[in-house]
């Protein structure tokens, strides 16, 4: 398949977002430009020149599908004004895929993301899969797709909205200004590694091990993709191991120190170990611009970094391979607890839209459009419950994307 495959990431509008800045019309260039500018994109070159897309859609389990239907129509809306179509395909995945298949992750599915410009996924998981076989286990599926995808780069941006520093249980000023792009290496380390499995010992005992390994080429790549992506933001990366106890960190930190030395010698580079980045994340997180590390860590980090723009609830993902079609995922899980209530705030599944349309198909001013009216309705004072403070406007997972429909449509009015 013919792809368009750019090696530059341009991440930097998300600080545009976290900022606040206006999305004028200006600031857009021709499609081309676009496209050249915005790194990682990869479409078929025939649906870049249609602006016709193949989009695999994952509601997955839990509230995935409330907010997935939120996202969709906001994509519609947003399609329909900018001349953008999509040919949307839903496929199972996790839980709902064991219910009704018997395994997280049908064949059908992964070839229908293979085939897709882009996959939007919501989340799987949920109690009732919970003491399935590994084999059964709704995080199988997840895991199985990054790595059929062989999305190895997932970028998770944490930014507080200055509508949203006084969410965060942080200070404000702590909190304020903080513009963090955790850079997570998806498909190797321990979450993959081998032998891993569970015994018996000669002394009778149960035991469980798993194999925390990444070779050369798999530290290079993300190394890489983390310092492109510091080099567009505010060209500082601070690598995040754990070197003074583990040899696959003193691998990795000794390969992202050639590489920033040789490739990168305009990035600043920093190391720190994992238990001191946790604690420096919330001690004073504006001290970061852009943070490289494993599966795992990056799995712990980016959920402290979500907490600190406010909710889980408001933090999308993307994932990229070398070639393929990207993964588009918020990064918290199917919250069970407060599933089928209406209670989600669908914000991490429609900005995960947005960067989908961006670093996946390009189309940056569609992307600008929806964070756009995002910031929009947080400005009027709705919010979900995860984020409710006094004097705001309390609304559910549908009147949020209602909303959004009204703002996007309101402002095409306006601007047409
Ligand atoms: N990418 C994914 O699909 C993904 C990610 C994380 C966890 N999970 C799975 O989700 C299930 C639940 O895991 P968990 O409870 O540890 O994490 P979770 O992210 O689902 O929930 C943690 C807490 O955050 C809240 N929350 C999460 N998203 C929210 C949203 N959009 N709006 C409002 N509140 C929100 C939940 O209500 C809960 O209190 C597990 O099965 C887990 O494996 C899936
Ligand atoms: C559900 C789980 C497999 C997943 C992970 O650990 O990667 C999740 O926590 C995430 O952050 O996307
Ligand atoms: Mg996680």
């Amino acid at each position: 398949m013919a792809m368009v495959s750019l090696n530059c990431a341009s991440l930097s509008s998300t600080s545009a977002f976290a900022s606040g800045r206006k999305f004028g019309s200006s600031a857009y260039q021709s499609r081309a430009a676009r496209i050249s500018k915005c790194g990682y994109v990869k479409v078929t070159a025939a649906a870049q020149k249609e602006r016709s897309y193949k989009v695999t859609l994952l509601p997955g389990d839990g509230i995935g599908p409330e907010i997935m239907n939120v996202a969709v129509d906001v994509m519609r809306t947003v399609g329909d004004r900018e001349g953008i179509k999509f040919e949307f395909t839903e496929k199972l995945v996790g839980g709902a895929a064991i219910d009704e298949t018997g395994v997280p992750l049908p064949d059908d599915t992964l070839e229908a993301c293979r085939a897709s410009d882009a996959v939007l996924l919501a989340a799987i998981g949920g109690y009732k899969w919970d003491s399935n076989p590994p084999h059964l286990k709704p995080e199988t599926g997840l895991l199985g797709l990054r790595a059929g995808l062989e999305v190895f780069a997932n970028l998770r941006p944490a930014a507080v909205l200055p509508q949203l520093a006084d969410a965060s249980t942080l200070k404000r000023e702590v909190a304020e200004g903080v513009d963090i792009m955790v850079v997570r290496e998806l498909i190797g380390g321990i979450y993959f590694g081998e032998p891993r499995g569970f015994g018996v010992n000669e002394g009778g005992h149960r035991y469980a091990y798993n194999t925390m390994v990444y070779s050369v080429p798999e530290i290079d790549r993300i190394a890489r993709v983390a310092f492109e992506t510091a080099r567009k933001r505010q060209g500082r990366l601070c690598s995040v191991d754990k070197a003074n106890v583990l040899q696959v960190s003193q691998l990795w930190r000794e390969r992202v120190t050639a590489i920033g030395k040789d490739e990168y010698p305009d990035v600043e580079l920093s190391h720190m170990y994992v238990d001191n980045a946790a604690m420096q994340l919330v001690r004073n997180p504006k001290q970061f611009d852009t943070i490289v590390t494993g599966n795992l860590f990056g799995d712990i980090l980016s959920d402290i970094s979500a907490q600190l723009s406010g909710s889980i609830g408001m933090l999308p993902s993307s994932s990229m391979s070398e070639s393929g079609p990207g993964l588009f995922e918020p990064i918290h899980g199917s919250a069970p607890d407060i599933a089928g209530q209406d209670k989600a705030n669908p914000l991490a599944q429609v900005l995960s839209a947005a960067m989908l349309l961006k670093y996946g198909l390009g189309e940056t001013k569609a992307a600008g459009l929806i964070e756009a009216a995002v910031a929009t309705a947080l400005d009027k004072g709705y919010r979900t419950g995860d984020l409710m403070s006094s004097g705001k406007t309390l609304v559910g997972c549908k009147k949020m994307g209602d909303i959004l429909l009204e703002t996007l449509e309101t402002s095409s009015r306006v601007t047409v």
